[in-house]
């Protein structure tokens, strides 16, 4: 049984010393005054106090926070069939009646490069399952499906890593990616997960590029009970700033930092992305604690690409892959593990919230091999 997040006990952080002029913060909502050229700094406060941790979360040992029920599980595992049923076409037809032979190989071979899981990831399985059939013995397709599921479950394996809170308060978390990957998405229904999970949650509407996306999330935070800080203009880095303050000062449990998309190749975006990072580690030692890239799924081989050049930017902590429903690319994933294993926290098969749910090597594997 997975869960949704790991929690520890927050470890005692120094107190904030600030080394930049916070931007000035209103306390009712409204914009404030400031002098010329300063960004203004709109906060939108929560309708209703958030929940705060029980006493019973402060314990020694690392726990996990809720457990999926059996009912709930079942659902999830049934919308990841469906999400990845463009992936797993391929790979579940062919095993169908087939004869151990150079056409099942060439069969596989197809169906993996076709899925995205790349040159080097499908070499790697081909090779390891030849040597399965011949040392085991296996003399039907149904023994060779089974092998190659066991081969896929030890790649991907690496990438299963739960998200583990409470060991920062503020836990500060960075969340990066090129232009509609779905970030601003996945921060609402992560928001959401954990507030579930009795976290206070604060937003940093670090997309100053784009008026719209800065009044979503501000909306949003409005409808659900999130303090989001916001600026109307200028600089992404000062957002993020005022945002972690504000954490420290409101004693909240985890700050979500949103960036505006952006390509790798907009080297004077990625260097803005880099001055993000940095002056969040300013605000607060050694954070961000997490630096997420959110990847479309969709994208492939792409994909790939972008988790390298943002992970030389930034130094990756995490991955969220979306949009994992509707594509033939879920084996994207195999690429991933075999070139640049960045651990995978969630994975997205649809635009509801449930629809984000920890990445689980093992479900992942059942789903595309049907
Ligand atoms: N089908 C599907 N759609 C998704 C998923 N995750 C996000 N989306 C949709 O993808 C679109 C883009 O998502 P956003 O969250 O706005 O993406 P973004 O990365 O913040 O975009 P920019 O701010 O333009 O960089 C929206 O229509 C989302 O509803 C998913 O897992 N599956």
């Amino acid at each position: 049984m997975f869960s949704f997040f790991k929690k520890k006990p927050p470890q005692p952080e120094p107190a904030p010393v600030p080394q930049e002029p916070a931007p000035a913060e209103s306390p009712q909502g409204a914009p404030v005054p400031t002098p010329t050229a300063a960004p203004v700094v709109t906060e939108t406060p929560p309708a209703a106090p958030e929940p705060s941790v029980p006493a019973a979360d402060t314990g020694d040992a690392e726990i996990v926070a809720v457990e999926t029920p059996a009912a709930q599980k079942q659902s999830w595992m049934t919308r990841l069939k469906a999400g990845l049923s463009k992936t797993s076409s391929n790979l579940t037809t062919l095993f169908v009646g087939a004869r151990i032979d150079d056409a099942l190989y060439e069969e596989l071979e197809s169906a993996l490069l076709m899925a995205d899981a790349g040159v080097d990831a499908t070499q790697f399985l081909l090779d390891g399952l030849k040597r399965k059939v011949k040392n085991e013995k296996l003399t039907d397709a149904a023994q060779v499906k089974t092998a190659l599921r066991t081969l896929l479950i030890e790649m991907l394996t690496p990438l299963q890593k739960p998200l583990v809170l409470g060991r920062h308060k503020p836990l500060i978390m960075m969340i990066a990616g090129v232009n509609g990957a779905g970030k601003t998405t996945t921060i609402g229904k992560l928001a959401k997960h954990l507030q579930a999970h009795h976290q206070s949650v604060l937003l940093a509407a670090g997309d100053t590029f784009r008026a719209a996306a800065r009044e979503q999330l501000t909306v949003w935070g409005q409808r659900n009970n999130v303090t989001v800080i916001a600026q109307e203009s200028g600089d992404p880095a000062a957002v993020a700033f005022d945002a972690v303050h504000s954490a420290q000062a409101r004693g909240t449990d985890v700050v979500m930092v949103d960036t505006a998309g952006r390509l790798p190749t907009q080297l004077h975006l990625m260097e803005e992305l880099k001055k993000i990072k940095r002056v969040i580690g300013k605000a607060s030692d050694g954070a961000p604690h997490e630096v997420l890239l959110v990847i479309d799924g969709n994208t492939g081989q792409n994909a790939l690409a972008q988790v390298k050049a943002f992970d030389e930017a930034l130094g990756l902590t995490g991955l969220v892959v979306t949009k994992l429903d509707g594509t033939a690319k879920g084996g994207v994933l195999a690429a991933i593990a075999r070139t640049r294993p960045v651990p995978v926290y969630f994975i997205g098969v649809g635009e509801q919230i449930e629809d984000l749910q920890p990445f689980d090597a093992s479900a992942f594997v059942d789903a595309i091999l049907g």
